[in-house]
């Protein structure tokens, strides 16, 4: 092993380049930065905490490489998103020009699609078969659900998809699943015994259908270079070099994959951070980072020990976090920059107050620092976060993204247009035939199709061979309903002919056109349907920008739908960014957020039961990888780290209270400002929010300007109150009473419910409007007049 690191340079490294004046690009690299590039032979393990500079070493080594000589072609690069891949070609496309883009550059999924398109044959798929997204996996579980005459309630179709998810990315076949017991939690074994045999089904329909999920992208290039070592032969010459990203989160499929891959060359290196790693609920491995030392036995190991990004009080909080965890190498991070400020923590009444002070509070920040919306981030546990912080930016007019769920895509005009491309590319699909054989309507009713789809079943077969060959009376269709499917079956033909000559653009309008999507969507002058026709614009948008940029890069044309179509089936959570929404607040899970950067960063939610979510208070395990993800968390900051938590939570229409996270305890308190007095009463400590109707003002000079525009509550002149008790006992409140709260001000309980301590009182206050609030924290004055 031949170590490098920044304080002790161990002296085993023979062949060190010289550095290259010519490359001029090296010069913003640290030493140990620059060794990790100049050496590209051999296996090579980077291994640092956040912000140290892994990434910028990936793409570095490359340009270097590239500057050398190598050949664009023979370099793999896997990242973690596309947009992480994309940013990386361009980067190198600047340092050493054109060449860049003949790199094997992008996801695994993405990549391996790639290979497995030109090899389908060997697995017996076509190579224009379908990539079915989450949706379509749920509808082919649930129909085999239904199927299979299960309970729906005990075989609850997510939970199914996610087991067999997992069990892919670890290479578990059916058979295989059926008879390991590991793998079948005591719930699943006595509640679900039938999951291997869904699984099967899953995987035959699936089969049949010319598609693969996602997980079958691993699976599948794994299963082709098991079964077929010419194949495996062919990639593993033409991957002279291989770089990975975010090593830690690699699950067990891809960890074969890469090592498989880079047997013959042996030049693969992986960076990591095992403090990063948030995947294991999908299967990722940590291990695969902690083993590579028993791979590659004479490895290099390098590690980076000061962190760029971040402000020494953001580094030194983070590690104070995770010096909680048993599991961990350990090892220094350091930042250089100034020390910064403490991460503040914001306390809210409620959910709903939490989005309004963060909104303050990031208003404030652009005010005071002359920051640009693009410079914020909000990170929350889940996606249903969000709402909260949208209406709350929308409110004060912050302009906003939101990444994950990739909703667009999800809507049903959407789907619907992309269900016409997909059968009419691979007309087995399943999923895509039964969503648009009635859409729109043309007389096909659900009998027929169940029809269809018994004999399919029957047969061993999809829809499509059933409807183009199967005599369709024997089946039990009657004469009109007969005569329509034909009509369908040549409508989707008609295209056949133009799929590979016309661009995507004028493709996709003549089939929009000749279907009668537009005229449907034309013809709703609803305000829903007007949207949706729009929404059917944008994508047309989509497809158009695509053409262009493949155009602008040099492809052959023409650009044809079946890249289009590839490219949204491979969109991940971080990828669906538009040029119109680059200065707006970011908004988004953590997990979305690895490998990000933002000058500010506000992480929300920090509840127990939310961060650290409900699950994870079952294992130490889990918990370690929750802690994992709130280091994650802090280290997207450059300059500020905000926290903020919220006391009381709607959960499923009830207002129920929250306990502080953990989490926040846990950070060495020097480098915490609990700053509490600043939301309340005025303090001259910062992280108040400007425009927000609720808190104090921080900084004099313009307290008056800004005091203007909150919510005051009305003093005793407007109140001729007498007399105000201390804050009340909860059982001395009787509905009627006149109260005060400390920021609403005065105003009359409507009504009291619940039990101590939980007693809620709706409050109509009389400037604030009426809230409902939990007596224990709320703290209420009676008034005595
Ligand atoms: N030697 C350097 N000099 C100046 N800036 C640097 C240097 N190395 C890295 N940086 C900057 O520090 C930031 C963090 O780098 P990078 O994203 O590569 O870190 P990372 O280790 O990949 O982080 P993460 O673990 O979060 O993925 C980036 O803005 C990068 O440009
Ligand atoms: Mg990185």
């Amino acid at each position: 092993m031949i170590w490098y690191n920044l304080m002790g340079w161990i002296p085993l490294w023979t062949n060190v380049n010289e550095r290259n004046v010519s490359k001029e690009f090296l010069e913003g690299l640290s030493e140990v930065q620059l060794q990790a590039v100049v050496n590209y032979n051999g296996p090579t393990l980077v291994i640092a905490g956040a912000g140290s500079g892994k990434t910028r070493v990936l793409t570095y080594r490359i340009a270097n490489m590239l500057a050398d000589g190598v050949n664009p072609h023979s370099v793999l690069s896997l990242t973690f998103t596309n947009k992480a891949a994309a940013e990386m070609k361009e980067r190198i496309k600047t340092v050493v020009g054109e060449k860049a883009k003949y790199l094997w550059m992008g996801t695994f999924h993405s990549i391996f699609a790639r290979i497995l398109r030109a090899e389908a044959d060997k697995l017996g798929y076509p190579s224009t078969f379908t990539i079915y997204d989450t949706a379509d996996s749920r509808s082919v579980l649930k129909s085999i659900i239904k199927e299979m005459n299960l309970d729906e309630q005990v075989y609850k179709v997510n939970e199914v998809h996610s087991r067999i998810s997992l069990a892919k990315n670890n290479l578990v076949t059916p058979a295989v699943y059926a008879n390991t017991s590991s793998l079948v939690t005591i719930d699943a074994a006595n509640r679900r015994p039938r999951i291997a045999d869904i699984y099967k089904k899953y995987m035959q329909k699936c089969y049949l259908s010319g598609a693969m999920d996602f997980d079958d992208l691993l699976l599948n290039t794994n299963v082709l270079f098991r079964d077929h070592p010419d194949v495996l032969n062919k990639y593993q010459n033409i991957f002279k070099y291989i770089l990975v990203d975010e090593y830690q989160d690699t699950n067990m499929a891809q960890y074969l994959i890469v090592k498989k891959l880079s047997e013959q060359h042996g030049n693969l290196c992986v960076v990591g951070d095992d403090a990063q790693s948030i995947y294991s609920f999908r299967g990722a491995k940590i291990e695969n980072i902690l083993n590579f030392r028993n791979d590659y036995p004479n490895y290099q190991l390098f590690k980076l020990e000061q962190n760029y990004r971040s402000t020494q009080t953001i580094v030194n909080a983070a590690n104070s976090i995770i010096a909680k965890n048993s599991k961990q190498i350990k090892k220094k991070s350091f930042s250089a920059k100034d020390p910064g400020e403490r991460i503040k923590v914001l306390k809210a009444y409620t959910d709903q107050e939490e989005g309004f002070l963060v909104a303050g509070s990031i208003s404030d920040i652009i005010y005071r620092e002359h920051r640009e919306y693009l410079d914020f981030a909000i990170l929350y546990r889940t996606n249903a976060q969000s709402r909260i912080f949208e209406d709350a930016l929308r409110k004060k007019n912050i302009p906003y993204k939101i990444y994950g769920g990739l909703s667009f895509y999800q809507r049903k005009e959407i789907k619907d247009m992309v269900a016409y491309l997909r059968l009419i590319i691979n007309h087995n699909d399943d999923e895509a035939f039964k969503r648009i054989v009635n859409y729109p309507a043309r007389g096909i009713g659900d009998t027929t199709l169940t029809h269809l789809e018994q004999a399919a079943v029957a047969n061993a077969t999809n829809l499509w061979t059933i409807t183009t060959q199967a005599p369709l009376d024997k089946v039990g269709l009657k004469g009109g309903a007969i005569k329509k499917m034909g009509e369908f079956a040549q409508l989707i033909q008609s295209f056949q002919s133009a799929i590979y000559t016309e661009s995507a653009y004028d493709f996709a309008l003549m089939v929009a056109t000749q279907a009668g999507i537009i005229k449907d969507l034309k013809e709703d002058k609803t305000n829903e349907g007007v949207s949706r026709f729009e929404n059917l614009e944008q994508l047309f948008n989509g497809i158009k920008e695509f053409e262009e940029n493949a155009k602008e890069s040099g492809e052959p044309l023409p650009i044809t739908i079946d890249r289009f179509l590839e490219n949204v089936a491979l969109l991940t959570d971080a990828d669906s960014e538009k040029p119109e929404d680059k200065n707006k607040v970011s908004l988004m899970t953590v997990h979305s957020a690895k490998g990000l950067e933002f000058k500010h960063i506000f992480l929300v939610g920090l509840e127990e039961n939310l961060f650290p979510g409900q699950m994870s208070s079952q294992s130490q395990d889990d918990l370690e990888e929750e802690r994992r993800l709130f280091y994650v968390a802090v280290t997207r900051a450059e300059i500020t780290a905000t926290i903020s938590y919220a006391q009381s939570r709607y959960k499923w229409g009830n207002i129920t209270s929250c306990v502080p996270s953990r989490f926040i305890k846990e950070i060495d308190s020097s480098y915490i400002d609990w700053n509490e007095d600043s939301m309340f009463g005025g303090s001259s400590s910062s992280a108040s929010s400007g425009g927000n109707s609720y808190s104090t003002q921080h900084f004099k000079p313009k307290a008056n300007t800004i005091s203007a525009q909150r919510t005051v509550a009305p003093t005793p002149q407007h109140h001729p109150v007498s007399a105000i008790t201390e804050p009340a006992d909860m059982s001395e409140l009787e509905v009627g009473m006149e109260v005060e709260h400390e920021r609403f001000g005065f105003g009359k309980i409507e009504a009291l419910e619940g039990s101590a301590p939980e007693i809620k009182a709706t409050v109509a206050f009389t400037v604030a409007g009426t809230k409902t609030l939990l007596l224990k924290f709320a703290k209420l004055r009676i008034v005595k007049r």
